[in-house]
């Protein structure tokens, strides 16, 4: 029996949607032309995330069909969570000139055996416990959220979760993913609206989920603890199967229009970690999108009919997705509102004289309500962008087994005497005058030190353009390189600080080793410390 197959575009409804070719027939041959998975559901979760809605997106299909190289990729071919992450960068430096300003933090979470691992914790072996918010629903207690100001921040968060993550090789996938991974981005974006200078602020939580694949125990030849952890991930995709049918179920009663025919269906969340986790994401506030990987293998013939009664049941969910705007900013808006209206009251003149003073005085309340607001909210913004700066400036990154800080500001750090003590301390010298003294001083200092020795106010360390200038308080024993200062001196990079008795801090000026390093002469200075 032969087949003829003809592949044009003829339909009208074709024609109108400006749909493309993408399969060619040439004789015997079939070509199908690359489908850009990225720009038909990358770029709708990058647009609901600058709006303010949450997104998510996860891969289904069995092991081996592609899931993980769907999300994460490999390095000569990313996959979505690195294209989605790269644009969502681009975009963001393209708001920044635009006066919008935004914060991004990145966890990363596996669930292995029904158990849930920090993937960006020092500690992955330990698992975390997930609870349920009254308001803001199920999460995960614990779990470390990871600040990133760029892409190569959010690329090294990626390269060391996938590192943690718990692969393992099966007959069918030389690198099986046994565990169900999701990487949450939670996007904050803040600025003034150009037209009326309204402070707007959305937050937007996009998880980008990769499942572990659906497997028969025969075809992986799984046996001992590979067959207990593809129990578990059956198990958790079994529970994902239910929920998806009950919503669907719910979703078309909910468009039944006969209300008595209704029941309540009961949506069994909680009956896996995975579902519970992602409740919002699959029947609530969220856009979500699943993408189905399957075979083209005849022999996975069963598992392709599977995934495919998955997706076609998921195709039949309703979400409502709401854009997740900042309570005070909406407060702002309303209180807005109601000014416009009553300023067009007092000009027009609807209303009766005698109703005037009430109205005028009610205008003038909220007035002042908005503008204290107003302030409130800029102020808030405006420290957590500071905080955000600091942070980038304080660059904490991991290096091997070694942790590096690459601070870009001048620095005093911790040189501590005491043999029982293990944490390391660094103070940032902010631009103008930093105070140092003990907690007896009020205000309470910039660094608090105690100690033998140590005044109430001890000595100010001065910053200007660069150059750090010490002043001792009188009566104040500070030492600079062994020598006991009595009065001002400049601060230089590797000197060595003495403060009272027991405080000792070595001083880093980054530009000035940056300066010292071009000319060449860091290795001239270390030799005349070790001299002295
Ligand atoms: N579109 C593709 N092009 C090239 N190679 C692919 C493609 N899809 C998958 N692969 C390769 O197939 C193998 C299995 O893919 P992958 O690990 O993504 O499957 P999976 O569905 O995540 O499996 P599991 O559920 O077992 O983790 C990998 O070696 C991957 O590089």
């Amino acid at each position: 029996m032969t087949f003829t197959v003809g592949v044009h575009l003829e339909r009208e409804l074709e024609k109108d949607m400006n749909a493309k070719l993408i399969v060619q027939m040439d004789g015997k041959k079939t070509r199908l032309l690359t489908v850009k998975v990225f720009s038909d559901l990358g770029v709708d979760v990058i647009d609901s995330a600058f709006e303010g809605y949450n997104a998510c997106v996860f891969a289904y299909g069995q092991t081996g069909s592609g899931k993980t190289f769907t999300m994460m990729g490999s390095p000569e071919c990313q996959g979505l969570i690195p294209r989605i992450c790269r644009q969502l960068f681009s975009r963001m430096a393209a708001g920044k000139e635009s006066g919008s300003s935004y914060r991004t933090e990145v966890s990363y979470l596996e669930i292995y055996n029904e158990r849930v691992k920090d993937l960006l914790s020092g500690d992955a072996g330990h698992s975390l416990r997930v609870r349920e918010h009254p308001k803001l629903g199920p999460y995960v207690q614990d779990l470390s959220r990871h600040l990133v100001s760029d892409y190569d921040d959010i690329q090294e968060c990626m390269t060391r979760g996938n590192q943690q993550r718990t692969t393992a090789s099966t007959q069918m996938n030389d690198v099986s993913s046994r565990s169900h991974a999701i990487f949450t981005l939670t996007f904050v974006r803040a600025g003034y609206t150009r037209h009326n200078n309204m402070p707007c602020e959305t937050l937007s939580k996009v998880h980008l989920v990769d499942l572990a694949g659906s497997e028969r125990a025969d075809a992986t030849g799984a046996t001992g603890q590979r067959l207990v952890e593809g129990a578990h991930i059956n198990k958790s995709l079994v529970t994902l199967g239910s929920v998806i049918s009950a919503l669907a179920e719910s979703s078309q009663q909910a468009d039944n229009r006969t209300p008595k025919t209704k029941k309540n269906v009961f949506i069994p969340y909680r009956d896996s970690v995975l579902t519970w986790l992602l409740k919002d994401s699959l029947g609530g506030n969220s856009k979500t999108i699943m993408i189905a990987a399957i075979s083209p293998a005849d022999c996975n013939y069963g598992e392709t009919l599977s995934t495919l009664r998955y997706a076609n049941r998921a195709k039949n969910i309703i979400n409502k997705p709401t854009i997740n705007e900042d309570p005070n900013v909406k407060l702002i808006r309303e209180l807005r509102d109601e000014i416009d209206k009553l300023r067009a009251q007092i000009t027009h003149n609807t209303n009766p004289v005698e109703a005037e003073p009430a109205v005028l005085a009610t205008l003038q309340r909220k007035e002042a309500q908005e503008k204290v607001l107003t302030e409130k909210w800029t102020e808030k913004w405006r420290e957590t962008q500071q905080i955000l700066q600091e942070q980038k400036a304080l660059g904490l990154r991991k290096s091997g087994l070694g942790v590096v800080l690459d601070s870009d500001m001048p620095h005093l750090v911790g040189i501590d005497d005491n043999l029982l003590s293990t944490g390391v301390t660094l103070y940032h010298l902010k631009e103008g005058e930093t105070v140092i003294g003990s907690e007896e001083l009020s205000p309470t200092p910039d660094i608090v030190l105690s100690g033998a020795g140590v005044l109430p106010l001890h000595c100010r360390v001065v910053l200007r353009e660069g150059v750090a200038t010490l002043l001792p308080a009188p009566g104040a024993q500070c030492w600079l390189n062994t020598v006991l200062l009595d009065g001002p001196a400049k601060l230089s990079q590797g000197c060595i600080l003495l403060l009272g008795r027991t405080n000792m801090f070595r001083y880093n000026d980054p530009a000035e080793a940056a300066k010292l390093r071009q000319e060449g002469s860091a290795s001239v200075m270390n030799l005349t410390w070790n001299l002295k």
